[in-house]
């Protein structure tokens, strides 16, 4: 129904779940607002506006930083709440990082879009910005529900004044201006600690809610669960005027899938180059992308009386030559461990070495963050040490 948001921007493909469902059966009952204690030190916090949908609490809280002016809006349960606020305290007064030369500009059929109008060089961190908005996605689609706009009212009212213009001036989607769908044009999900309360969230930077998507991006997002911080980092080298683009969805999706995500999730038609390019090249990427998932495939099932090692290396090849022409290499951390496994199963260590270095690299460098999923990089360490013993 139209009352039910879904599918916000997926940012790593590896870690986050691929859709959020918002849609909650059941009705609201409103309650009227509870008052908690303030916060000590120099974050002021409001007296949170809750209600109650089936004897789940969910609260808007707002925290302010008195010292750097940064608010953060929160829509969770309670103990949730505790959790990310824990998170905004301790990320202090993190500035945006913003990579000189970057300019918010008109562009063609997109609305506006961040331009470089410097070069930028691969793996470098284009952006690194703090949430306004942490909504719990079940809590945001209650809310929703009420028609309570005391509730939306709150998570804009009570941010710092300068982030309130920098939120109400953001992309409305096709909708009305309100803050039900700035989230929806804008949010990006994030996967975060909330104090085994296991909600989906999504989160609002408004400087990267900027960048368009494109479906062969030249930069790549993933979230800091322990700041809330979004960072934006190059894919490739960018060059003076180009405009910077993620994938709002997995990246490896065909034409016909990316599509239907984008119309049915985000409300727009793709227009970027891939998207817009001729027939027969769209074919030979979709071609491409299904070979690719086909091999993923046949890779991760193999077993132990399937296994070889031949065929593994040629596959493996395969995947990395079609990830090179469709810009697939932040999902690739995988493939490079399985080689280093092959190799140093018939102690070839010199090359096993090389592909755990590699794929440990590419972990770090597009996935593992502090306080994010690591369990690949200790793995990989544990692998390292046994090949270095
Ligand atoms: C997160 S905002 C991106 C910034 C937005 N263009 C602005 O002016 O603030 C998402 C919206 O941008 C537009 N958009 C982003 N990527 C697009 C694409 N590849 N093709 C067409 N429209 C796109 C759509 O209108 C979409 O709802």
């Amino acid at each position: 129904s139209s009352q039910c948001l879904s599918a916000q921007h997926l940012l790593s493909q590896n870690q986050l779940p691929l859709r959020q469902s918002w849609c909650v059966d059941g009705d609201l009952e409103t309650e009227s607002p509870r008052v908690l204690s303030k916060m000590e030190g120099s974050v002021s916090s409001h007296e949170p506006v809750c209600v109650e949908v089936k004897e789940k609490e969910y609260c808007i809280h707002t925290a302010s930083d008195l010292g750097s002016g940064h608010s953060l809006s929160i829509v969770a349960r309670p103990t949730a709440a505790d959790a990310i606020l824990a998170a905004f305290l301790a990320s202090g007064t993190t500035p945006l990082l913003y990579k000189h030369g970057l300019e918010i500009r008109s562009v063609p059929d997109k609305g506006k879009g961040l331009v470089t109008a410097i070069s930028i060089k691969k793996k470098e961190t284009i952006l690194l910005e703090r949430a306004y908005v942490v909504a719990s996605a079940q809590g945001f689609a209650n809310a929703a529900r009420s028609q309570d706009q005391l509730l939306f009212d709150a998570v804009v009212d009570q941010l710092s004044v300068v982030d309130q213009e920098v939120v109400m001036s953001l992309d409305m989607g096709l909708g009305n201006k309100s803050i039900e769908n700035i989230m929806k044009t804008n949010a990006f999900a994030c996967q975060l600690e909330d104090g085994s309360v296991g909600d989906g969230y999504i989160c609002l930077f408004p400087s990267v809610s900027r960048i368009n998507h494109a479906c062969q991006p030249n930069a790549h997002a993933r979230f800091i669960p322990k700041t809330l911080q979004m960072e934006v980092k190059a894919l490739r080298d960018i060059g003076a005027g180009e405009e910077i683009s993620i994938s709002y969805d997995k990246i490896d999706l065909k034409y016909a899938e990316r599509q239907q995500s984008y119309k049915d999730g985000w409300n727009f038609s793709c227009t970027c180059s891939l998207c817009t390019a001729s027939r027969a090249d769209i074919a030979g990427s979709d071609e491409r992308r299904a070979r690719f998932a086909q091999l993923r495939k046949m890779l991760e099932n193999l077993t132990a009386d399937t296994y070889d090692a031949q065929q593994i290396v040629a596959w493996e090849k395969e995947v990395m030559e079609i990830s090179a022409r469709e810009g697939l290499d932040v999902l690739l951390a995988a493939d490079y461990e399985r080689l280093a496994y092959v190799y140093a199963g018939h102690g070839m260590v010199r090359d096993a070495k090389l592909w755990a270095e590699k794929a440990k690299e590419s972990l770090l460098e597009w996935v593992a963050v502090e306080g994010g999923p690591n369990n690949e990089v200790r793995r990989l360490d544990a692998l390292l040490a046994e090949l270095n013993a």
